[in-house]
């Protein structure tokens, strides 16, 4: 097992002063980790764009209606996405997967169709989900990050698509950490003040439905999103794997919240990409205890934060891997 010791020791003899490449070498030496090596080369970037709807978007929790998250699927079959670009632009894989989207939009040579359901159910008046629904989605996750670190990635990318899962996340993290939902719940796609004041009043009356206390599990089904517990499965499956995970925005990272509580092996996996404008997104990185490694003001969803991290993350391990030491470049170490 690679100690941080010798990760350090690897950093500190490449050509450079030493700590000079700043929050690079600290990203360097969690790769490295992650990788189990002191020359981690990344592989194939898989993006995973999971897509699924939510009965909670009919209660006017969303600033869109829920027709968009099957639209959007389409565009991103079609290229004509923000993912679409950003995954183009850095040569990664985009893996789209329709998680449980309300309309069933057909066959598609690049659709991933792993429906759990046609939507989960309006959480305010019954639980989103089965019990059976909520573990298949996990396993599905499971099954496909297992599949593509089988294929040879070891650098997976997490994003969702769904109208209204920023209620759903923002309820799993209300009733994880106990939070107000004041703190925890935000504007999504753009609700105003009238909108916001609904969305935070609809979720109250959720949490007072099913006030007894939950297991991780358990408030996944109660409240959680097909494409939310899909993320937390495939966060999952990363915990005995030499691979990283890089999260994307608010909604993934309360699944990334979750999967750590459910196996905490997966939080030395995640790479938090950057800081959502979502509201309770900074709150939650600083409860996570992680530095996001971009703050863009970005609020898009659908992997593109991720994306935009990896050229920062791919730099770190080069940097580790690639760089001469002092000593085979003939260049003199002012500590020696
Ligand atoms: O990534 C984020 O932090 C983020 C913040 C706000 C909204 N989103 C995206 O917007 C959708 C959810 O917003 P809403 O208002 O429908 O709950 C969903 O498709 C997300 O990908 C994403
Ligand atoms: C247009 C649109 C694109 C999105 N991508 C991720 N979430 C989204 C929400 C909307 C509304």
């Amino acid at each position: 097992m690679i100690t941080n010791e010798a990760l350090q020791r690897r950093l500190d003899t490449r050509t450079k002063p030493q700590g000079s490449l700043g929050a690079l070498e600290t990203l360097a030496m969690r790769i490295g980790l992650a990788l189990d090596t002191d020359t981690p080369v990344l592989r194939a970037p898989q993006m995973f764009v999971f897509a699924g709807d939510h009965g909670i978007a009919t209660d006017g929790v969303s600033a869109f209606p829920q027709a968009v998250t099957a639209q959007m699927l389409l565009n991103y079959l079609q290229g004509g996405a923000a993912i679409n670009v950003l995954a183009r632009q850095h040569g990664m894989t985009l893996n789209v997967v329709d998680a449980g989207v309300a309309t069933d939009i057909g066959e598609h040579p690049s659709l991933l169709a792993r429906a759990v359901g046609r939507s989960t159910r309006n959480f305010r008046i019954e639980p989103a989900m089965t019990p059976e629904q909520c573990a298949r989605a996990l396993d599905t996750g499971k099954t496909l990050a297992k599949d593509a670190l089988r294929q040879g990635s070891n650098a997976l990318m997490f994003g969702e698509m769904g109208i209204g899962n920023t209620a759903s996340a923002s309820m799993l993290l209300h009733r994880r950490t106990g939070w107000t939902l004041e703190e925890c719940v935000g504007r999504g796609t753009g609700l105003d003040d009238v909108g916001l004041a609904r969305k935070r009043e609809r979720l109250a009356a959720a949490s007072a439905r099913c006030p007894r206390k939950l297991a991780p599990i358990e408030t996944i089904a109660e409240f959680g999103g097909f494409e939310l517990a899909m993320i937390t499965g495939a966060l999952l499956a990363t915990a005995d794997e030499k691979c990283i995970a890089v999260i994307d925005g608010f909604a993934v990272s309360v699944s990334a919240m979750l999967a750590i509580e459910i196996d905490p092996r997966v939080r030395s996996r995640c790479i938090f990409s950057h800081c959502s404008a979502e509201h309770a997104h900074r709150q939650l990185l600083a409860h996570l205890d992680v530095k996001p490694l971009l703050d863009l003001g970005m609020r898009l969803g659908e992997g593109t934060g991720a994306a935009m991290a990896w050229p920062i993350i791919d730099a770190a391990a080069r940097l580790m891997t690639e760089m001469a030491s002092f000593e085979s470049a003939g260049v003199d170490d002012r500590a020696s």
